[in-house]
């Protein structure tokens, strides 16, 4: 299958540091890709490298086309949404004025879709999103980029900090969103990456070790430790 996104040769220099040392990586056009790695290894930076957030070199081609040299606003018009580690919310605005912000263009904007996997954004519309738990809050961030008619999502560790029973929610939600739309994923833990990720794509110092299907890796013992340190 063709992929959806080619990253080839991606460098990103930010000081005196060579953070990423020529990533190269195919995205196909449905599942789950998981990008994982050790702390420190340049996942959250190959995501923001992708959306032209920090500067780099390289070639990201969308479905064929190249990408890699767009300012963010407009590679994001070319249909990639963006949930942030950090979510991005907005504390002081409510849920729906969240939501609201984040719509791209004229629509149709997918609000059927987000109230239909978390009706609880419907109920909570006029909560400020700063008193809502991080697991709704990343619901918040999962909606947004699910309103848009997006390609793809890039989404950074979205179950960072989160309880076991939210981990688990927060996986559903994610099982869900692939059924619409490919999703990249930056994520830690590996029993949620060994039950929703396809593919996976492993990265350490900077440059691609590893990449095949999320089963045949994480199925490996040693091949897991070797590469991620964990059994
Ligand atoms: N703005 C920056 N200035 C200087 N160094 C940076 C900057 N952003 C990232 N780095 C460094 O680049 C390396 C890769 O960081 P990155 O956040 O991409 O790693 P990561 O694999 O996502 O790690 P983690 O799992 O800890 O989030 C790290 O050594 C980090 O300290």
């Amino acid at each position: 299958m063709t992929p959806l996104l080619e990253i080839a040769d991606l460098h990103v220099r930010i000081g005196s540091s060579h953070i990423l040392q020529g990533i190269g990586f195919a995205v196909p056009a449905t599942g789950v890709t998981a990008v994982l790695g050790r702390n420190g290894a340049g996942k959250t930076t190959t995501l923001k490298a992708v959306l032209g957030i920090v500067p780099k070199t390289g070639s990201v081609r969308l479905d064929g086309e190249e990408i890699g040299a767009l300012p963010t606003h407009a590679i994001v018009r070319r249909g990639l949404g963006y949930a942030p580690e950090d979510r991005g919310i907005f504390a002081g605005l409510t849920v729906t004025e969240n939501l609201r912000l984040a719509e791209r263009g004229r629509g149709p904007h997918r609000y059927d879709l987000v109230y239909e996997m978390f009706p609880e954004l419907k109920q909570r519309g006029a909560q400020r999103a700063g008193t809502l738990s991080g697991g709704q809050q990343q619901m918040v961030a999962i909606g947004r980029t699910l309103l848009n008619d997006n390609r793809m999502l890039l989404v950074d560790e979205p179950t960072k900090g989160l309880a076991p029973k939210i981990v688990t929610e927060v996986a559903d939600v994610l099982e869900r969103a692939a059924r619409e739309v490919p999703i990249l994923l930056v994520e830690q833990n590996l029993a949620l990456v060994r039950r929703i990720a396809d593919h996976v794509v492993v990265i350490e110092q900077g440059t691609v070790v590893h990449t095949g299907e999320a089963a045949s890796l994480l199925s490996d013992p040693d091949l897991t430790r070797e590469l991620l340190g964990v059994a």
